[in-house]
């Protein structure tokens, strides 16, 4: 069977939400196994053991998560030749902006030779003061049925075979 990895990060509960709902849309897929791992508690043998992927961050200080890059730098070298040609998707959540996180996840992913299968949305919070920054994030509905889209989509063509 197919396996599908979501890994993610999040402070404020933005990201994780939008990890679930990609999560819970793929599990809509019988043919795929779904997991959704937090970045901390990802390696490289879980990385190798799935056949897509979707990344999943806030963008903290104009770059992804410090966790989420952590992520990366335990797992890029010991991966390096070993993924290549891989889907995968990616998802930002950010207050304002989210380009700066947006291309250095991709660019970490082309590194590794991953396939992008879907542009990679930025998920708008919209909080502005240090309060609404800090507070517990809700993410709309329309943007959990695109994260769920993604998902979705991931997990449909790991089932197909068509990646
Ligand atoms: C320390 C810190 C730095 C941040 N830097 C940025 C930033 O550079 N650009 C941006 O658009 N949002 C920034 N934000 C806002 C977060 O991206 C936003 O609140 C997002 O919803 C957090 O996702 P989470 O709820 O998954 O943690 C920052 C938030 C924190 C706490």
């Amino acid at each position: 069977m197919k396996k599908l990895l979501i890994v993610y990060h999040s402070y404020t509960g933005g990201t994780r939400q939008m990890a679930e709902a990609a999560a819970t849309a793929a599990r809509g897929e019988q043919d795929v196994k779904t997991v959704l791992m937090r970045a901390e508690d990802c390696g490289p043998s879980d990385m190798l053991a799935a056949d897509g992927y979707i990344f999943a961050t806030p963008e903290n200080l104009a770059a992804i998560a410090g966790v989420m890059k952590a992520f990366f730098d335990r797992c890029y070298y010991p991966l390096l030749g070993e993924i290549e040609g891989r889907p995968y998707a990616a998802m930002i959540c950010a207050g304002s902006d989210g380009e700066n996180a947006r291309n250095q996840l991709e660019r970490i992913a082309t590194g590794w030779r991953l396939k992008k299968i879907i542009d990679t949305p930025i998920i708008c919070t919209h909080g502005q003061t240090e309060e609404a920054i800090l507070a517990p994030k809700t993410i709309r509905e329309t943007d959990k049925a695109q994260c769920g889209e993604i998902g979705a989509t991931l997990a449909a063509g790991l089932a197909m075979g068509v990646f």
